[in-house]
Order: structure tokens, then C-alpha cells, then sequence
């Protein structure tokens, strides 16, 4: 697969490569022209933005492959905490502002995110190989497409999976270093809670029926999270469709109340998100089954920089300083594979 992957690096065509949460196949989809499709319910591989902009590499007319992962596990690189006060300072003074908001009643949370810069030309499939290699209960993708961009991601977060009418989606939320960490404080339970109430007030009117964990701890890489789990059955795929496009972006990437969130995001971010929180995986129309994943530990690939995404959710408890290095930890996640 990897002569085929350099085959449409040189020749500029697009294709994912993909490995889903604790398994080791990867798989290849690739496409024979550079259209950008969009996507329409057809089947093949989504991607799509955080403002709701869908593409697909469709299944239809390109090649699919798969076989065992066995690229290279290079070194695992340990990397030390590095950034500029301007930078701290700048994003204390944005949550600062957050919490004003919250605090004149305006949301309860919202999730505000860092975009950092690294001036760096990467060898694409060697970096790809160690961050597979690095976080095996992920799912792992590296999407290229010469006119939508070069992604590669970790994410930890199942937006939905769908499979013989049967759903299963997660509230994920809070988040600690996994070495230093002991219990989860009100705040994050509060912020995984308005996740969860969401994501239920936004099921129920598609679901015949809904099942719901209670919130455990969960691994990803050096972090932990706090997850529910939220099952049960739909009807039909226009189902599937109607909860995608009520859930995302759901709480854990945007906020609530959604569009007061939205409106605070888009007024002080200083930059386009793209795809950094959006969603990507499988959509098969004619089996009505889902794969999708919410598009987080990502970072995007320029021709000498890289661009990693991170975010954190602010509610009226929250310290923007910890708030700050919520995000330098999570950026660890992929400047090690760096
Ligand atoms: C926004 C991100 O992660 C989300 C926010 C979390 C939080 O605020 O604690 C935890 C997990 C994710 O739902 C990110 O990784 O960029």
C-alpha cells in the first residue's frame, strides 16, 4: 500500500488512510481524479468541517485497500512544554473573556481552541507510522486532498456508529494528565453533564429507543476523559442523518446554548478551525451503517509548517491558566509524533 500512497503524493490525487480504535488494518481508499465531491449520501469516506462543510473521497470508481499496519515505529519522542507568553496570554485573556460572557448569562460552556503554528517540513508517511503506532485505541486517519488540504489525526472521539439499526455515540468531556490524575472535579463533571443532556434532548425524537451509561474514566494517550456512553436503535438511515446534523458540533467541540456558543467562537477565534473539530469516517448508504469520528488530535499539514489544533471547554468554574495548559497537553499528543 505505501508505493501506492507515494504514487498519489507525486501524482496529487486524493485518498485516506485509515486504522479504526484497537485494531491493526489499515485501509486505503483512493481516488482516481481530484473533483472534490460532496457529500450527499453516497458512500465512501466523509470529511467535514467544523462549519458544516461536507466533502467525500467516494467508495464508487476509486480503489480500496487493506492490509496488516506494519510501517516503522520510529521513536517515541518525549517533548518539553514550550510556548510564548504572548501566546499564553492572549488565550487567558479570550477565556477571560468566556467567562464574562457566561457569567452576564449569555451560555454555560463554550469550547475555545488554540491553532499552533510550527514552521516544519514533515515526511507525511513516517509521521503518520508513529502516531498509529503511538495511539492504538484511536482511530488514526491521514487524509489528503491537493485542493481541500493534508490531515492527520488521533481522536479518541466516536461522533456515531451505526450498524443493523443499532447507534452507539459518546459524551466526552473533562480532561486531566493520566500520570497526576485523581478525581474529576465539579467543573468537569458539570461540563461533561451539559454534553450528555444534549446529546440525549437531541436523540430522542429519531430513536425508537436509548440506553445510558453512567460517565467512566477513559484513556487517550497521556490524558483522561470523562465518557458516557449513549446507545440504542433507529428506524431507518434518515435517522442516522437527522441525529448527525442535530448533534454536530455537539457541546464537547462548540458549547451551549450551540448557536451563542458559535457566535462567541466565530467573533474571537482568530482563525478558520477548517476541519479541526468537524467529523470523518465511513458512511455506507446501502448497508445504513455509520463509522464517524469527531475530528480531534489533529493537526494539518502545510508545505513547511504544521498547524495543530487543540481545544478546551470553558464553563463558569473554569481558571483560563489551567485552562492554557489543558491545551499545551493535549498539543503533546502530537508534537511527539512531530
Ligand atoms: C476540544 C478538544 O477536546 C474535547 C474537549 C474536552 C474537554 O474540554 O475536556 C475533552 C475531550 C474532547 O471532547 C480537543 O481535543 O481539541
Amino acid at each position: 500500500m505505501l508505493d501506492k500512497v507515494k504514487k498519489h503524493l507525486e501524482l496529487r490525487l486524493p485518498f485516506v488512510l485509515y486504522l479504526l480504535p484497537n485494531q491493526n488494518k489499515l485501509y486505503g481508499l483512493f481516488q482516481k481524479d481530484d473533483f472534490i465531491y460532496d457529500f450527499k449520501g453516497q458512500s465512501g469516506f466523509v470529511f467535514v468541517s467544523f462549519d458544516d462543510e461536507k466533502h467525500i473521497i467516494p467508495s464508487e470508481g476509486s480503489d480500496f485497500m487493506e492490509e496488516e499496519f506494519s510501517f516503522d515505529s520510529a521513536n517515541q519522542t518525549e517533548v518539553l512544554i514550550n510556548y510564548s507568553e504572548n501566546e499564553k496570554k492572549h488565550f487567558e485573556d479570550i477565556v477571560q473573556k468566556a467567562l464574562n460572557s457566561i457569567q452576564n448569562g449569555n451560555f454555560e460552556k463554550v469550547v475555545l481552541s488554540r491553532k499552533i503554528e510550527i514552521e516544519k517540513k514533515i515526511e507525511l508517511i513516517e509521521t503518520f507510522s508513529r502516531l498509529a503506532n503511538r495511539y492504538p485505541t484511536a482511530f488514526r486517519y491521514l487524509f489528503f486532498h491537493p485542493k481541500i488540504g493534508c490531515w492527520m489525526g488521533a481522536t479518541p472521539e466516536q461522533l456515531i456508529k451505526v450498524e443493523n439499526n443499532h447507534f452507539e455515540t459518546v459524551s466526552l468531556a473533562g480532561t486531566h494528565q493520566k500520570n497526576s490524575f485523581e478525581k474529576w472535579s465539579s467543573k468537569e463533571i458539570q461540563e461533561q453533564q451539559i454534553v450528555t443532556d444534549y446529546i440525549l434532548d437531541n436523540l430522542h425524537k429519531e430513536v425508537l429507543s436509548v440506553k445510558v451509561s453512567e460517565p467512566f474514566t477513559v484513556e487517550a494517550g497521556s490524558l483522561v476523559h470523562l465518557k458516557t456512553i449513549i446507545s440504542g436503535e433507529v428506524h431507518s438511515i434518515e435517522n442516522t442523518k437527522n441525529i448527525i446534523q442535530n448533534l454536530h458540533p455537539t457541546p464537547a467541540v462548540c458549547g451551549f446554548p450551540k448557536e451563542k456558543a458559535l457566535q462567541f467562537i466565530s467573533e474571537n477565534e482568530n482563525y478558520d478551525r477548517k476541519f479541526y473539530a468537524g467529523y470523518l469516517g465511513l458512511w455506507n448508504e446501502e448497508e445504513a451503517s455509520a463509522n464517524l469520528f469527531v475530528n480531534l488530535r489533529c493537526l494539518e499539514v502545510e508545505e513547511n509548517k504544521i498547524n495543530i489544533y487543540v481545544g478546551c471547554g470553558i464553563t463558569g468554574e473554569s481558571n483560563p491558566e489551567n485552562e492554557f495548559f489543558e491545551t499545551e497537553h493535549k498539543s503533546q499528543i502530537m508534537k511527539s509524533i512531530l
